[in-house]
């Protein structure tokens, strides 16, 4: 159908999920209709009278984002929680000098080479309070042409008793905002605790800096997850889950050791296959990420190599990864040539993946800096960066899996079963320069 939807009506449709990918420049309208929305959309005053707002994010173009906002919200109060990395903090505080209602909250990294990646809006409206989680900066480059993630909660109402719901959502969302602690971030504090969260099926998995132990150990992180997942994945003990494949899916990749087992499959993948069961099988861990093909042939062309910071200091230290790699490949949505920024992570049931266990949609890519690596004896998890994300667990919508290939499935971003590399396949590397073939726009590649 090509009816053209209204923000509210996208919405409206996405449910129960409210999971959306960026619409993308160049696709046929009706693949931008369905579980697809821009930030101006999110941001459409069909939602209701906008009061005040808080952006959380990574990179940011504040002309581009107040542009974003209808006319009549741009002078609302917004503020912009950042990294302090000093350098890009005095552009942002350029950026900010003529607008006296946008103010700057820079979020501490104590730890080196943390980042605060957290891309997540509070949209408080004369109705209520809206929270998004998604995985795109506020730059026009990242909203134009790229495969993003959106979740889009309710508008949760105002109220007198502090309604939370059944995922935690936000006791989580308040212990992650407690760790910046900054009396700026207070009157969000207080809005959050006002406001009825009953309605949200979904579970917050985020990260922040820190070496937490004790008591704070399962809080963040890839622990988090394992906690999760074992708390509220309850799968009937049967054998086709023990093997049942995961996925991760994701924009850059850090140094993650010698060889596999140093922590992606030791650690990371430990907790990515936690069933809550005493499953022993050690399940597939498939991972996808642009090969130089894709990024050379897509919409972007090479410029979309730029948002792909994989560097090849990193990368020659850890060859044994592309027995893991697999391509990105996006047909069903038409977007394999929207080059990846979302990050994603799912458990698929091994019949043909005809059958979803979970879904992560998050701002963390495959590195030990955003999920944590366990320290003194696996008693502390040090993680260097914020970052944020929502898991989809059937149970909360009160059905034991998501069925991928029918009406009411769930919208997964990408074509499963994943494409393995081929031999001919070399992952994208940001540093390196490609100059034997042209991209879609008849540019070569050449960093230096
Ligand atoms: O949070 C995000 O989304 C992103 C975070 N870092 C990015 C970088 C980068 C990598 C190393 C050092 C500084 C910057 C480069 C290109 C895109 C991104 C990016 O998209």
């Amino acid at each position: 159908v090509n009816k053209r939807l209204t923000p509210v009506e996208k919405i409206e449709q996405s449910e129960p999920y409210r999971f959306f990918l960026s619409t993308v420049h160049g696709i046929q309208d009706n693949y931008n209709q369905t579980n697809a929305i821009s930030l101006k959309e999110i941001l459409s005053v069909e939602h209701g009278q906008l009061t005040r707002s808080a952006q959380f994010n990574y990179m940011f173009d504040i002309e581009f984002l107040l542009e974003q906002y209808p006319s009549e919200f741009r002078l609302k109060p917004l503020l912009i929680v950042h990294g302090d990395s000093r350098d890009d903090n005095h552009s942002l505080k350029t950026q900010c000098s003529p607008y006296p209602q946008i103010e700057l909250c820079p979020a501490r990294l104590d730890i080196p080479f943390g980042t605060h990646h957290t891309k997540m809006m509070f949209l408080l409206y004369e109705t209520g309070l809206r929270i998004v989680i998604h995985t795109a900066n506020l730059i026009s480059q990242d909203w134009r042409q790229k495969t993003q993630g959106i979740w889009i909660s309710p508008i949760c109402p105002k109220t007198n008793d502090t309604r939370e719901s059944k995922t935690n959502f936000k006791k989580d969302l308040l212990d992650y905002i407690e760790q910046y602690r900054t009396r700026q971030l207070q009157f969000w504090q207080k809005t959050i605790n006002e406001h009825d969260f009953s309605s949200i099926n979904v579970h917050i998995i985020s990260s922040t800096p820190g070496r937490h132990t004790g008591a704070n150990i399962n809080k963040f992180g890839h622990l988090k997850l394992r906690q999760t997942l074992k708390n509220y994945l309850n799968l009937e003990n049967n054998e086709q889950y023990y093997s049942a494949p995961i996925i991760g899916q994701f924009s850059s990749i850090g140094s993650l050791g010698p060889n596999a087992n140093s922590w992606l499959t030791k650690e990371f993948l430990t907790s990515l296959k936690q069933l809550n069961t005493n499953s022993f099988d050690s399940p597939e861990l498939k991972l996808i990420y642009p090969t130089v093909e894709n990024v050379r042939t897509s919409f972007e062309g090479y410029i979309a190599g730029g948002s792909l910071p994989y560097n090849m200091q990193t990368a020659m230290k850890q060859t044994w990864l592309i027995n893991y790699l697999h391509r990105w490949k996006a047909d069903h949505r038409q977007r394999s040539r929207a080059s990846p920024h979302i990050k994603t992570y799912l458990r698929v049931t091994n019949d043909q993946y005809k059958n979803l266990l979970w879904f992560l949609v998050t701002s963390a890519n495959l590195s030990k800096a955003a999920w944590g690596v366990l320290e003194k004896n696996n008693t502390q998890l040090m993680i260097r960066s914020y970052e944020i994300g929502v898991l989809f667990i059937p149970k909360q919508f009160s059905q034991t899996i998501f069925p991928l290939f029918d009406s009411s499935s769930f919208p997964i971003p990408y074509d499963l079963p994943p494409v393995k590399y081929e031999s001919t396949d070399k992952p994208w590397i940001v540093d390196m320069t490609y100059k034997n073939q042209p991209d879609s726009h008849g540019n070569m590649w050449d960093p230096h």
